[in-house]
């Protein structure tokens, strides 16, 4: 049986290269990076091809470098801009191969890219002109995605999974799988909201040690919930109880790690 194509499309810093390398090995197939590949073809590095040659040749060369990738019998990184010339997501569409969106928010992916200064376009452009690459991407992505996986707070080990569990899943339950991308990127979104939280509850018990003053301070945890009972009242998706079970399983945590910590 011949190995599929799977493509990982997605805005430059999603993680196409890592988790593309990743996935390769754990499939046990080979890997095709489009951006090692043009600088292989043009013998020299990204930069160079940029500031020498122009965007433009950059993206004369991505195009005859997707035409071989969409045929790669393993896993294909492309580069972020893979879907700015009409021609490639043309190739990309007509490709047959199973296309998957590595999906993060912009600021998540730049915060990636910035110590490492490989990327021409991070350098050149505004941040406003950065944003609307993005956001007219976006919609180009997903119209030749056959899935979509939420990047966002996830280790690549946890995205390969989510990309097997995907392509391995029938078509009837790939918006399902979707939805839970999502549900896994929020649960870890929490975790380190919460952690967060904590290290704030550290520091009000430092505060509190010093000027000696209780762990437990019954007005100001009445105040917080009726605050939040009061703010949220016309949110659907939030209930009163809701808020109450919630405030009660974290003031618990903060009250015991307060209290180790002056006790
Ligand atoms: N899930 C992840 N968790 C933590 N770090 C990651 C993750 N994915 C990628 N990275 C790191 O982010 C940086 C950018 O990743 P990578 O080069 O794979 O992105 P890319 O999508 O291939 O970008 P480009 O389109 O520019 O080629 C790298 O330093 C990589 O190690
Ligand atoms: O988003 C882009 O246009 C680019 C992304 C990188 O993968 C490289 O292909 C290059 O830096 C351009
Ligand atoms: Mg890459």
């Amino acid at each position: 049986m011949t190995t599929p194509t799977i493509i990982l499309i997605g805005f430059m810093g999603a993680g196409k290269t890592l988790v593309g390398q990743t996935l390769a090995q754990k499939r046990d197939v080979g890997f095709f990076d489009v951006d090692h590949e043009i600088e292989k073809a043009a013998n020299k590095t990204i930069p160079n091809i940029f500031s020498e040659d122009g965007e433009a040749a950059f993206r004369d060369i991505e195009t005859q470098v997707l035409q071989q990738a969409v045929r790669f019998p393993g896993i294909v990184a492309t580069g972020g801009g893979s879907v700015d010339r009409p021609e490639n997501v043309a190739i990309l569409k007509q490709s047959g191969a199973t296309i998957i969106y590595l999906y993060g928010p912009l600021e998540d992916t730049i915060k990636r890219l910035l110590p490492e200064k490989q990327r021409p376009l991070l350098n050149q452009k505004s941040t406003l002109a950065f944003f609307e690459l993005w956001q007219k991407r976006d919609p180009l992505y997903r119209s030749v995605a056959d899935y979509v996986v939420e990047i966002v707070d996830k280790p690549a080990a946890t995205i390969v999974n989510e990309i097997i569990n995907t392509i391995d899943a029938d078509v009837a339950t790939k918006d399902l799988l979707y939805l839970r991308s999502q549900i896994d990127t929020v649960d870890r979104k929490l975790i380190n909201l919460i952690a967060k939280r904590m290290q704030l509850v550290d520091e009000v018990a430092d505060y509190k040690k010093s000027y000696h003053m209780p762990v437990v301070q019954k007005d100001r945890m009445n105040q917080m919930r009726a605050a939040l009972k009061n703010e949220f009242s016309a949110h659907s998706h939030v209930e009163e109880q809701m808020i109450d079970e919630l405030l009660n399983l974290l003031l618990k945590m903060s009250i015991e790690r307060e209290r180790e910590q002056l006790e």
